[in-house]
């Protein structure tokens, strides 16, 4: 069996195309225009190059987009201020602090002062805690798009083995959440778990979210089973030229695309799903903030 490739950045796109319809319905309906401001500190250059992309995509979906450079040597009190700035701004619905922030800032300060009601990462305790009990609110924008991949190549999931391979709060945990929301049988797998090949075999869907190259491998993969890899590896390509990098996922993808039913690819299937999910929760929070109903095409 050859896998169906999951195309992810066409999904993005469409999804941009619903967004964009979204924002232009607000506008003239409302008079309200979704704002997002994103934070970045330090020069860390993936972190640069995702930031970037999520002001372009902002603006071309016609929402109103911040974006805040702050030096590596910015005190936390300076960030913490501009966090509190942000809250109180009538125009700004969403705020993202980048991550990782450089080691003399505490994320977790940084996180707890965000407005929960503008927290477009679900991130903030309120936020997470309205996920796991199924409160409106927004959900983790990574997770979001891979239900929305899911649900897209699979229609209902009720009944679905889910294996989770990562348990981190960015993605590992809000995915199971989702998962088990959506009637699926949830294993979370991590670095203590034994015998990971053969809990990844029993699996209908494979999460791969462990940051390390290709750790999962075809023969882990039990035949049909829709295998989303989240991960994202930056590795040295010398072939390509000198100082030339490349992307790779968690998952050994040309083993794993002779066994799959579906897969996503890396670069091109996740990815560009977290960069539209940000922008689909800006559509929720700024819907919420207006005591508005969120468009249901848009969350989980
Ligand atoms: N596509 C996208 O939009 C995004 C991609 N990513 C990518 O996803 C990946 C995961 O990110 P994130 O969740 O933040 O990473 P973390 O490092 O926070 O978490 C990794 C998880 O993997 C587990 N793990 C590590 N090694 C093993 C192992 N050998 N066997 C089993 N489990 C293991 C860890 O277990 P334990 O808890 O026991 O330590 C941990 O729970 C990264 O490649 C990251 O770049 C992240 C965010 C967005
Ligand atoms: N507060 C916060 N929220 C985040 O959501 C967040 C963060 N911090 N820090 C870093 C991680 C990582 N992340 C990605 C977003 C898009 C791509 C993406 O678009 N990837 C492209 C490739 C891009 C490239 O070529 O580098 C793809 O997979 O096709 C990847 C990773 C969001 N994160």
């Amino acid at each position: 069996m050859v896998a169906t490739i999951i195309d992810g950045k066409s999904f993005a796109e469409g999804l941009r195309t619903r967004i964009a319809g979204h924002v232009a319905r607000l506008k003239a309906e409302h008079g309200i225009t979704p704002g997002l401001a994103v934070v970045i500190v330090g020069h860390d250059p993936g972190s640069q190059v995702y930031v970037a992309q999520k002001a372009k995509q902002t603006v071309e979906v016609g929402m109103h987009s911040e974006k805040y450079e702050l030096p590596e040597t910015v005190s936390e009190a300076e960030v913490l201020a501009l966090v509190k700035k942000l809250n109180a701004d009538p125009a700004i619905h969403g705020i993202l602090v980048q991550l990782p922030v450089p080691d003399h800032i505490d994320p977790k300060k940084i996180i707890g002062t965000i407005d929960p009601a503008k927290d477009v990462d679900c991130f903030t305790p309120a936020s997470v805690g309205k996920l796991a009990i199924g409160l409106p609110g927004p959900v983790s924008c990574t997770p979001l798009g891979c239900l929305m991949l899911l649900r897209d190549n699979l229609g209902d999931l009720s009944g679905l083995h889910a294996v989770v391979v990562g348990r981190s709060n960015l993605v590992g945990k809000p995915i199971a959440q989702l998962l088990l929301r959506e009637n699926c049988t949830v294993t979370i797998a991590h670095s203590r778990s034994k015998d990971l090949p053969g809990l990844v075999r029993q699996a209908d869907i494979v999460i791969a979210a462990v940051g390390r190259p290709e750790m999962i491998k075809g023969d882990w993969i039990k035949p049909g089973a829709t295998v989303i890899d989240v991960g994202i590896n930056r590795i040295a390509a010398p072939e390509r030229g000198e100082g030339k990098t490349r992307l790779l996922g968690d998952v050994e993808f040309a083993s794993a695309k002779e066994v799959a039913g579906a897969i996503t690819p890396v670069p091109g299937g996740v990815g560009p799903m977290t960069i539209a999910c940000l922008l689909a929760n800006t559509i929720t929070t700024a819907s919420l903030i207006n005591g508005l109903v969120p468009p249901s095409d848009l969350t989980a």
